[in-house]
């Protein structure tokens, strides 16, 4: 569906199977890492919401993103711009054909808008998509007042130009996006909108959340969480704004993980010193498990620094120097790969745990961590909420990356001390870092990219 380039393509399953490289020595390298996919989609939707203008910097250019674009611009907004500065004029809205790739943020954040719009939009997406959580929303859109057709991709709905919007009870335990994606819309329906979690288990993510309440109040918009569980929009105007995008720290954890478990010294800049995203959680981490981590180059008026990870002497063969430990990921759960490829090379056990919702991420995330640490000699036990891993010397194998970006680059980390690790995948990751083999080799030459 869709023609909004060849980054929308799912990645093919013939593609030849990457090599990961083994580090020759230490990492030491500086590494600029692109822009936030989380931060880059919520930014693009306000501004197809906004009653002026918006221009984006930082901005990241990946399938994820390009499918927001792609999608936005189909129900009417205007966007130009091929690099990362991009410009986004608001137009009336109207049905379209959404193509949602893998993405969870086009599959979650666009269904509000289009029940915006007037007319009728048709979603749907890769076939692993189909499988990912979605009547959550969908009985949301069809507790405000949405025609809606189907429970999961592909589905359709239809829109007539405005949404009374009001309060609403759901369960979003299955993930914190379903109650993202209806904040970030909520301003433009009459009565805005208030929204209570009623589910048996928490809402994941917490940090993704506070990210959209944050990025809300940016363009003007009132919006809080007045008690655990229930947020709030007040109805309004959504300001057009000059957006900076943060660079992706997620997408920063395979690099800092890299100086961790080669006992070399990886370099982050730009680094916000205050940020909701997710990734700036893994400094801890990595401390937590043996990693030295510290700012350089502060800088205060821009509000960042530069974060250096210094990893602890490898012990040799394909065991780290860094140590097992138990983690609670429910708020930081796209971190679990990274953490799980560390996990799987550090002396003692590792239980993470707090993450039944990553089931339903990309691809069963639990179980194609404990098959592919499994299909390299490593110990794994699958939990319903997690993982226990323990340490054992891994050995050469194919990878699998299930069409998930965190699969793949997870596969790349233990490539740097196991020889021999085949990612099947590493396409993958285009979904939001399309040059992360570029990346990769430029950090093992010690350069920059
Ligand atoms: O809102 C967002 O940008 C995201 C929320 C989280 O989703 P879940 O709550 O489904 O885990 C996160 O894992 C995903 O990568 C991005
Ligand atoms: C869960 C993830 O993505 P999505 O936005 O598709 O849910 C992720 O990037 O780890």
């Amino acid at each position: 569906m869709g023609d909004n380039g060849d980054m929308n393509n799912a990645p093919a399953e013939s593609a030849a199977h990457w090599s990961a490289p083994t580090a020759p020595a230490a990492v030491r390298a500086s590494v600029r890492v692109p822009g936030s996919k989380s931060l880059t989609n919520r930014a693009l939707v306000l501004a197809a919401l906004a009653d002026s203008p918006s221009t984006l910097t930082g901005t990241l250019r990946s399938r994820d993103t390009e499918l927001m674009i792609g999608a936005l611009r189909s129900l009417g907004a205007h966007i130009s711009g091929d690099g990362d500065t991009v410009t986004v004029a608001p137009g009336p809205l109207h049905g379209a054909e959404i193509d949602c790739g893998l993405a969870g943020t086009v599959m979650r954040f666009v269904p509000p808008v289009a029940a915006l719009a007037s007319g009728e939009s048709v979603f749907d997406g890769d076939p692993a998509a189909r499988t990912r959580p979605q009547s959550t929303m969908l009985d949301a859109l069809r507790a405000l007042g949405v025609g809606v057709d189907g429970n999961a991709l592909p589905f359709r709905l239809t829109g007539t130009g405005r949404l009374a919007g009001g309060e609403i009870e759901l369960d979003s335990s299955a993930s914190s996006q379903f109650v993202s994606g209806l904040l970030l819309a909520a301003a433009r329906f009459d009565q805005g909108l208030r929204i209570r979690h009623v589910g048996k288990g928490a809402v994941p993510s917490q940090p993704h959340i506070d990210m959209t309440l944050e990025v809300l109040r940016s363009v003007g918009v009132d919006a809080r969480s007045p008690a655990e569980g229930v947020w709030e929009v007040a109805p309004g105007p959504i300001a057009g704004h000059d957006w900076v995008i943060e660079p992706d720290l997620s997408n920063a954890t395979p690099f800092m993980a890299a100086a961790a478990v080669t006992g070399g010294e990886v370099r982050i800049p730009l680094w916000p010193l205050s940020t909701t995203q997710a990734g700036d959680a893994f400094r801890d981490i990595c401390v937590q498990m043996g990693a030295d981590v510290r700012w350089e180059d502060v800088d205060e008026s821009a509000g960042v620094a530069t974060c250096v990870v210094t990893g602890p002497p490898a012990l040799g063969g394909t065991t780290s120097g860094l140590r097992g430990t138990t983690l609670d990921l429910s708020a930081v759960g796209e971190l679990t790969p990274t953490i799980a490829a560390l996990a799987a090379v550090s002396t003692g056990e590792t239980s993470l745990r707090g993450i039944a919702h990553l089931r339903g991420h990309e691809t069963d995330r639990l179980a194609a961590l404990a098959a592919e640490i499994r299909g390299l000699g490593g110990q794994v036990d699958e939990l319903e909420d997690g993982l226990r891993i323990f340490p054992r010397p891994l050995q050469a194998g194919t990878w699998h990356a299930y069409a998930d970006h965190r699969m793949a680059t997870a596969g790349a980390i233990l490539g740097l001390i196991v020889p021999g690790v085949m990612v099947d995948d590493i396409a993958s990751t285009s979904k939001t870092m399309p040059d992360f083999t570029g990346l990769w080799d430029a950090m093992l030459t010690g350069g920059e990219k």
